[in-house]
């Protein structure tokens, strides 16, 4: 089971789009406070997430209590464009922990300096655009995991 983990994110269709993704793959979603977003049960409702109840959400009051809980740094993925490891080229264990940075700032840069062994990128043409959207991002990498893991 990969645990996506989404920090700070801020447009609720993003994580409502990675929760689908986490009912699929039988993944964990993290989603560590502040939120851009009220995730309370009548906005999930009003969105038409009408299988939210179904992900198995940990939502996390802050950067650190989410931090403090992580067993085994080491198998933190940080997925950034400012990485030079291509996400492909990781490689991925069943319960790794894949981080995805809010959508206007991505993750910290004190963060990724803490971690640069495990900073990933999914690669893009040069100019093409800054980044790709969050929720694909997601998808990308966690399904690259689930391939590496054997996932039919
Ligand atoms: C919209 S992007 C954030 C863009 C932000 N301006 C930045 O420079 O990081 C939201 C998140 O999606 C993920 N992401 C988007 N494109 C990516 C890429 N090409 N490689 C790795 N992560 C990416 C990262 O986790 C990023 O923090």
């Amino acid at each position: 089971m990969f645990n996506i983990v989404m920090v700070h994110p801020e447009i609720p269709h993003n994580t409502g789009a990675a929760g689908r993704l986490a009912l699929a793959t039988g993944a964990r979603l993290h989603l560590v406070k502040p939120l851009g977003f009220d995730i309370d049960e009548k906005t999930v409702k009003r969105a038409g997430l009408d299988y939210w109840k179904d992900v198995d959400l940990v939502l996390w009051e802050s950067w650190d209590a989410f931090y403090a809980s992580v067993v085994d740094t080491s198998r933190m993925f940080l997925l950034t464009t400012k990485a030079s490891t291509n996400h492909w080229d990781a490689d991925f264990k069943d319960g790794d922990y894949l981080l995805f940075g809010r959508e206007t700032r991505g993750l910290d840069e004190a963060l990724i300096a803490a971690h640069p062994d495990t900073a990933i990128k999914i690669p893009m043409l040069e100019g093409s655009t800054r980044s790709l959207n969050l929720a694909t991002a997601v998808a990308i990498v966690l399904y690259e995991g689930m391939r590496q893991v054997g996932f039919e």
